[in-house]
């Protein structure tokens, strides 16, 4: 997988290049992380990259030409064809769906902007998708990007180590993680549920999936709106919330 980045900050993104998973991912060749700042890509004295917006109003906007030429080397290095994505609270929130279909891209352009936002016609020539992790506004876009980098990377074979752990991931399934447990047995007498512990597993994952289930009715019943169920997931999800006193 191959990942632009346009970023005034690209030291931030060693938070993905430089630690756990998607270092040893960079390393083993699986993703590539290339920068590019608007800032290279200044031709006055003082590099600027910003200025008012027109019409008034708080703060900075990102002006187009460092912006578009930082855009256009991460073009000529990408492969033919790659994507252009801005992330902006302006965009299609962040999902599993969508991450599945950056990682099938196989590369993609990420502009992380700066200040009080982008000029729109960047966004209208340019980019060819605004996406958002949340509805809420950030310093910058390259934790967003992160994200995706992060997200996106986790789905390519052999990031992981075991494909299982991709496709066991809970939104893989379009539901909430069922609880997890580790050593010791009991804390503070608080034990760990004895069918985690039985060692069957056909019985393990039945009850995962009621807990999954159940969890994401209780706390998330958007994503189950879509969903289909057999009789038995719909008996496990009313054992779990009988079980539950509710
Ligand atoms: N939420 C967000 N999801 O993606 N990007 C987000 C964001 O807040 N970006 C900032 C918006 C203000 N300008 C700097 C970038």
């Amino acid at each position: 997988m191959w990942f632009g980045i346009v970023s005034l900050f690209p030291q931030m993104f060693s938070a993905v290049t430089a630690y756990g998973v998607t270092r040893r991912a960079c390393e083993k060749g699986l993703i590539e992380v290339h920068t590019y700042n608007p800032r290279d890509y200044t031709y006055d004295k003082y590099k600027t990259v910003d200025d008012k917006p027109y019409g008034g109003g708080p703060g900075m906007l990102m002006k187009v030409q460092p912006l578009t030429d930082a855009i256009s080397q991460a073009r000529r290095e990408a492969p033919v064809g790659t994507k252009v994505v801005c992330m902006s609270p302006q965009g299609a929130r962040l999902d599993h769906s969508l991450v599945t279909k950056f990682h099938e891209w196989g590369s993609i352009i990420l502009v992380a902007g700066r200040y009080e936002g982008i000029d729109e016609r960047v966004l209208q020539k340019q980019v060819d998708l605004e996406v958002s992790i949340g509805d809420y506004v950030l310093s910058g876009g390259e934790l967003p990007a992160m994200c995706v980098i992060d997200a996106v990377s986790r789905m390519v074979p052999g990031v992981l180590g075991d494909i299982q752990n991709a496709q066991e991931d809970s939104f893989a399934k379009g539901l909430l993680h069922f609880p997890q447990y580790t050593r010791p047995e009991a804390v503070d007498g608080d034990k760990v549920p004895d069918i985690v512990l039985c060692g069957d597993h056909a019985k393990i994952r039945r009850w995962r999936l009621q807990q999954a289930l159940g969890r994401t009715y209780e706390r998330r019943p958007d994503l189950l709106r879509s969903r289909t169920f057999s009789d038995d997931e719909l008996m496990l999800i009313v054992d779990y919330l009988r079980d539950k006193g509710l």
